[in-house]
C-alpha cells in the first residue's frame, strides 16, 4: 500500500501555527511584511503569486503584491528590490521566477538583501545551507523535508537520489539530504542509466520537468517518491514528473500533483517571513 502525502493538510497545520506566531509579533508591534514581486504575464506565475498573498493574508502577513509589465528594465527591478532592502518595515522579498529573458535572474537573486531573502536563493543562504547552518531555505526542498518529519521517514543513511540539478531545488535538496545523513547522488538529463541508478532509491526526488517522466520501472518497491514536478499534458491537466498511477502501490510514500509538495513551498515560504519578522525583535 503507498502512503499519499498530503501537502494540502500538512501546509494547513502549518500555516495555522504561524498565524498564532503572527499575532504574537503584532502584540509587540511587529506587523511581519512580504514583497511579492511578479513580472510579466506568465499564468502559472499568476497562480503561484495569488496563491502566496492569499496564504499571507490567512496568516496575518502584510503582502506587498507588486505586478510590473514584460518591458520592465532590470535597473527598474533592482531599483525596487533597492528599496525594500532599505525599508525597516519589509521583513522578506521575493521576487517570482521564471523572469522575462531580458533579465538576468542572478543579478536579481543577489541583490535581495540574505536577511530578507526569505526564498532562500542568495548565495550567501546557500552558502550556510551548504555548512549546515542555514539562515533561510529554498521552499520547495525545506517542504519537502517538513513531509519527511511529519511522516516519520529518517533519512539517517538512506540512499536518497534526486533527479534534476537546479539552484531552487536539486541541488539545496541534495545538501539537504546531505545535511540530515542520507547518502546522496544527483542526476540529471546527461546521467548515465538514469533508471538503474533511480531503482536503488529509498528516497526519490524527482524534479526533471517532463511530465510523467518517471514510471513504476524506476522506483524501488516501497521507496519514497516525491514529485516536484508540475506540468500540464496535452489534454491541460495538471500533472507531476510522476507517473502517479503507475507508481501509486509500488512506493511506500508518494507526494501527489497537485495538494503534495507545492502548497508545501507556500507554507515555508510563510514560515520564513514570520522567522525574519521575529529576528526583528532582537
Ligand atoms: N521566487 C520563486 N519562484 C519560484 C519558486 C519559488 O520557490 N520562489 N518555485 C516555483 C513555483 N512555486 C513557487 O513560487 C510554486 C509552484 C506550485 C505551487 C502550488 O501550490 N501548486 C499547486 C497547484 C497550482 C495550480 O493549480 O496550478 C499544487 O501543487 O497543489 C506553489 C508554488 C518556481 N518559481
Amino acid at each position: 500500500m503507498t502512503v499519499i502525502m498530503n501537502g494540502n493538510e500538512l501546509s494547513k497545520k502549518i500555516k495555522e501555527n504561524l498565524r498564532l506566531r503572527a499575532t504574537k509579533l503584532k502584540e509587540q508591534n511587529i506587523e511581519p511584511s512580504l514583497v511579492v514581486v511578479l513580472v510579466g504575464e506568465d499564468p502559472a506565475s499568476q497562480v503561484y503569486v495569488r496563491n502566496k498573498t492569499r496564504a499571507a493574508e490567512q496568516i496575518g502577513i502584510n503582502a506587498i503584491d507588486i505586478r510590473l509589465p514584460e518591458t520592465t528594465t532590470e535597473a527598474e527591478i533592482l531599483d525596487l528590490i533597492a528599496k525594500y532592502n532599505a525599508d525597516e518595515t519589509v521583513h522578506g522579498i521575493l521576487v517570482q521566477l521564471p523572469l522575462p529573458k531580458h533579465i538576468n535572474e542572478d543579478r536579481i537573486t543577489q541583490a535581495i538583501s540574505p536577511l530578507k531573502d526569505v526564498d532562500g536563493f542568495h548565495p550567501v543562504n546557500m552558502g550556510h545551507l551548504f555548512m549546515n547552518e542555514p539562515l533561510a531555505l529554498p521552499c520547495t526542498p525545506h517542504g519537502i523535508m517538513e513531509f519527511f518529519k511529519e511522516y516519520n521517514i529518517d533519512v539517517t543513511g538512506k540512499n536518497a537520489v534526486v533527479i534534476g540539478r537546479s539552484n531552487i531545488v536539486g541541488r539545496p535538496m541534495a545538501a539537504l539530504l546531505l545535511n540530515a545523513n542520507a547518502t546522496v547522488t544527483v542526476t540529471h538529463s546527461r546521467t548515465q542509466n538514469l533508471k538503474e541508478i533511480a531503482r536503488e532509491a529509498d528516497i526519490l526526488v524527482v524534479a526533471i520537468g517532463r511530465g510523467e517522466f518517471v514510471d513504476a520501472d524506476y522506483v524501488k518497491e516501497g521507496a519514497v517518491v516525491i514529485d516536484v514536478g508540475m506540468n500540464r499534458n496535452a489534454a491541460g491537466k495538471l500533472v507531476g514528473d510522476v507517473d502517479f498511477a503507475s507508481v501509486n502501490g509500488k512506493a511506500g510514500y508518494l507526494t501527489p500533483v497537485p495538494r503534495g509538495v507545492g502548497p508545501m513551498t507556500i507554507a515555508m515560504l510563510m514560515q520564513q517571513t514570520i522567522e525574519f519578522a521575529e529576528r526583528s525583535l532582537n
